[in-house]
């Protein structure tokens, strides 16, 4: 099938550059508005649709993102693979600032948040067991390398519900538990990326120490904006890469990113809502229709 790359802006990255046709569109869903309009146009002869997670001009916080409608939003703009870029705190000496993660596992800490597409009238258990799409890691790794950043293949992101930092305290556990970087909006996305049958990869780009570090004061917000600001040209080259690396045909994944929901639903046939499924109908439309 067609390949159409998304691509969600985290802290920073409220745009992309070069995109041929491009336009911004609005787009309604079922479960409410999106962060912003959705950037479409064509690079390197790939679709591509930017949709920056909290708005031009930094409008939604991260427990006020609409993740559902997020998700839903580029699925209705055939959205088959969709790289996350985040800004994220870090627990290990060797993931220093400036230094770009390829996320590959999470601990999801927010509690603040609709959390599924599939609630009561349609359940469904999807597995979150390898949470990011393999396959699309391995091109957001090469697209990484391709800018010179310093680029670490695998972390595990401690997805907290914020807004404020952590505590030294909390810092220090999540760092003993074995967590390579902290942020607040991963999860749910890609936990809703894979209910909906899109491949997901992380890119994190570390802008601090959290406040573990000794050698560091505590996270301040004005590093962080200037370490993103230093980055912004590597983010940008990274996700021009992405379209020459993926080509344009989507060819089915083998990890099964885009098959998640294939067994996944249990509620009996007779006893949906039908509302539900209505509201169901682009994330869910392959396996509910007939
Ligand atoms: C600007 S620091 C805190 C903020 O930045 C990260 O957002 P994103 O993942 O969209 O880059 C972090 O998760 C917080 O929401
Ligand atoms: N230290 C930190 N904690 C949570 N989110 C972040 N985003 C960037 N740095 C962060």
């Amino acid at each position: 099938m067609e390949r159409v790359i998304g691509v969600m802006g985290g802290s920073g990255v409220y745009e992309i550059e070069g995109l041929e046709e491009a336009r911004w569109q609005s787009v309604e869903t079922p479960w409410g508005a999106p962060s912003d309009a959705v950037l479409t146009g064509v690079l390197s002869g790939v679709r591509m649709a930017f949709l920056p997670r909290h708005g031009r001009g930094h409008v939604h916080g991260p427990s006020s993102v609409n993740y559902r409608a997020n998700i839903d939003a580029l699925k209705q703009l055939d959205v088959t693979d969709l790289v996350s870029v985040s800004a994220v705190g870090s627990f290990r000496e060797e993931m220093a600032p400036g230094d770009f993660v390829i996320v590959d596992q999470f601990i999801d800490r927010t509690f603040a948040r609709e959390k599924s597409f599939f609630t009561s009238g349609c359940v469904a258990h999807v597995s979150v067991a390898h949470p990011v799409c393999d396959r699309l890691s391995d091109i957001a790794f090469e697209a990484a390398r391709g800018t010179g950043v310093s680029v670490h293949r695998g972390g595990t992101y401690l997805a907290m519900e914020g807004p404020q930092f952590s505590s030294v305290a909390e810092s220090r556990m999540y760092r003993d538990w074995g967590c390579d970087v902290i942020g607040m909006t991963n999860m749910p996305e890609a936990k809703l990326a894979r209910e909906a049958e899109i491949c997901y990869a992380s890119v994190a780009m570390v802008t601090d120490y959290d406040s573990w570090h000794p050698g560091h004061g505590a996270v301040e917000i004005t590093d962080i904006l200037a370490t993103l600001r230093a980055n912004t040209a590597n983010a940008k080259a990274l996700v021009a890469a992405l379209p020459g690396l993926l080509g344009a045909t989507h060819a089915p994944c083998p990890h099964g990113c885009d098959r998640a929901l294939e067994h996944a639903i249990m509620t009996a046939p007779e006893k949906r809502d039908p509302a539900l499924v209505s509201k169901l109908s682009t994330v869910a439309g392959r396996v509910l229709k007939g």
